[in-house]
């Protein structure tokens, strides 16, 4: 076992290293840190999660001087990336007086072009501003010894490559390249010989590119009932943190505002927002303000947020690499984390082709009904309980029900303080999610439909419809009853919630129809 003192690195750098709670190297960091400072171009390759930032950072920091021209580039693909590489590389440098600087879009290029002035070795920026610096003269590059791509395979890509070609043409020929990413598709390595000197390849864990540490799931779906099984399926989890990824950024809005509406700790991130609201909702991911981070591709990518416990893949990624890196935003530095996939049937293909490229395996799970969802959350109330109680440091609360227990029951009690504590939830209605539950069979769900006396709609009209509609087969539609101009129909338990979207939304044959305001059906908690 490689420790960081057998690397021989500066006090400085060390000491910075223990403080960030680095015991020990991690394998890319021990395969790479000796053959950059040796000064080798070097390709590392590394599943995500597993400190390929400190593989190169730590290097970077040990070898740019105090003098001031910058000595070091680290590109990224994104604004949110390049902030958090610049954070931990200024852990890195702490003890060194090195100074780090981000620059991106989005941010005023007037304080950066101050900051510059000021004197930078290290500078870690996305493409677009980096290049806009580079013609405005605001950043000379002519000093440069080390040029990083993180994330090299997106860079060296379709939206990136250009910009990637122009900056290293204002860099001296002699520099030092590194390449890092948790996927290299061979024609990447192909196409980088052009940018680097005989390169070493260093790849750890060839034959899995997906983290064993994440559980990877997947739930058949159908596309008009995905937000109900969504919520269901993250109901039915301990979600500490998750991402959600959308294939669109108005997806993206779409999404976060539904959750929202439904009362999560929601917020959405992608690249039309202005960046005084990136910042701010990756400020309140980051600090647990928001529980559940809607996201784009943006997302995807190097993002390093502790705890995050779920990765939520709402619209299947667009290629296999995305799919690894989305599922890599959980799992990391050693955690474990849950990647679920939601598959509509027109995205089946992909998923396979997913598995077959990652060579990993999705296991099927079937959407939760309601009844699994409060049962779910009864059990999580249970385990927390139990907990509770077996942490002790009780007795405040004892006192409180010291006087009570001989006037009232304790289970009452208990289940009072239950009540308090899931914030009234159970019993809590809620607005948009209510059924006209008029005591149907059981294991049935009533509704009543005023489908008005212009429409020429009959019972099996009826059936169609809701099935259609619904997405849900015919025969979980059961008893009709038509009156005068209300109707009631039976559906199955786990169909009524894609009944209800279907009903709300709908209207038949310009009749519309309308959901009784019934009494609210007792739900579970949500944390
Ligand atoms: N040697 C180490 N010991 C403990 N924690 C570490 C070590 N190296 C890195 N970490 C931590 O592990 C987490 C993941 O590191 P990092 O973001 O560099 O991963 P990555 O390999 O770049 O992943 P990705 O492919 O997603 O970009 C970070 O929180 C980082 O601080
Ligand atoms: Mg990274």
């Amino acid at each position: 076992m490689t420790t960081f003192s057998e690397l021989n690195l500066n006090k400085k750098v060390y000491q910075a290293i223990s403080d960030m709670g680095f015991e020990e190297p991690s394998p890319i960091q021990v395969q790479c840190i000796p053959k950059v400072l040796e000064g080798l171009d070097v390709i590392g390759q590394a599943q995500t999660g597993t400190g390929k930032t400190a593989a190169f950072g730590i290097p970077l920091v040990e070898m740019v001087s105090t003098a001031k021209p910058v000595q070091a580039l680290i590109l990224t693909p994104t604004r949110e990336l390049a902030i958090q590489v610049a954070g931990e590389m200024r852990k890195i440098a702490k003890y060194k007086r090195v100074k780090t600087l981000p620059i991106y879009g989005g941010q005023s290029i007037g304080s950066q072009i101050r900051a510059l002035q000021q004197g930078v070795q290290v500078v870690i920026g996305t493409p677009g501003r980096v290049l806009d610096h580079l013609r405005r003269g605001t950043l000379k590059l002519d000093k440069l010894r080390v040029a990083v791509l993180d994330e090299a395979d997106e860079m060296l890509d379709m939206g990136f490559i250009e910009d990637i070609e122009a900056i290293l043409r204002e860099t001296p020929s002699d520099r030092q390249t590194l390449l890092f990413s948790a996927t290299m598709p061979p024609e990447v390595k192909r196409l980088s010989v052009r940018y680097m000197k005989d390169p070493v390849n260093v790849t750890i864990n060839r034959g899995e590119v997906t983290v064993p540490l994440i559980e990877q799931v997947y739930y058949k779906v159908l596309e008009r009932t995905k937000l109900e099984s969504l919520c269901r399926i993250v109901d039915s989890e301990e979600v500490e943190l998750g991402i959600i990824f959308c294939r669109t950024k108005r997806g993206v809005d779409e999404l976060s505002d539904a959750l929202m509406s439904r009362g999560y700790l929601a917020d959405g991130l992608h690249g039309d927002l202005s960046q005084a609201q990136r910042d701010r909702v990756m400020r309140k991911f980051r600090t647990n303000d928001i529980q559940l981070l809607i996201a784009t591709d943006v997302a995807a990518r190097g993002i390093d947020v502790e705890n995050v416990t779920h990765v939520v893949n709402y619209d299947v990624p667009q290629d296999p690499e995305s799919y690894v890196h989305r599922i890599g935003r959980t799992g990391r530095a050693g955690k474990k984390g849950l990647a679920i996939t939601m598959v509509t049937p027109a995205e089946f293909k992909m998923l396979k082709l997913i598995e077959k490229e990652t060579k990993g395996k999705l296991v099927a799970r079937e959407v939760p009904t309601l009844a699994d969802v409060a049962e779910r959350q009864a059990e999580v109330w249970r385990d927390r309980l139990v907990r509770t109680v077996q942490d002790g440091k009780l007795a405040t609360y004892r006192a409180i029900l010291a006087g009570l227990v001989d006037e009232f029951d304790p289970l009452d009690l208990a289940s009072a303080a239950l009540k308090i504590a899931s914030g009234e939830d159970f019993e809590e209605p809620e607005t948009d999610y209510n059924f006209g539950e008029t005591g149907g069979a059981p294991g049935m769900v009533r509704f009543f439909v005023n489908i008005g006396r212009s429409a020429k709609i009959g019972p099996s009209d009826l059936v169609r419809f809701i099935s259609e509609e619904a997405g849900i087969p015919g025969n979980a539609v059961g008893k009709i009853d038509i009156f005068d101009k209300f109707t009631f129909v039976e559906v199955q338990e786990e169909s009524a919630p894609f009944v209800y979207e279907a009903l709300r939304k709908s209207r038949m044959n310009g009749a519309r129809v309308n959901l009784e305001p019934a009494r609210p059906r007792e739900r579970a908690v949500r944390k």
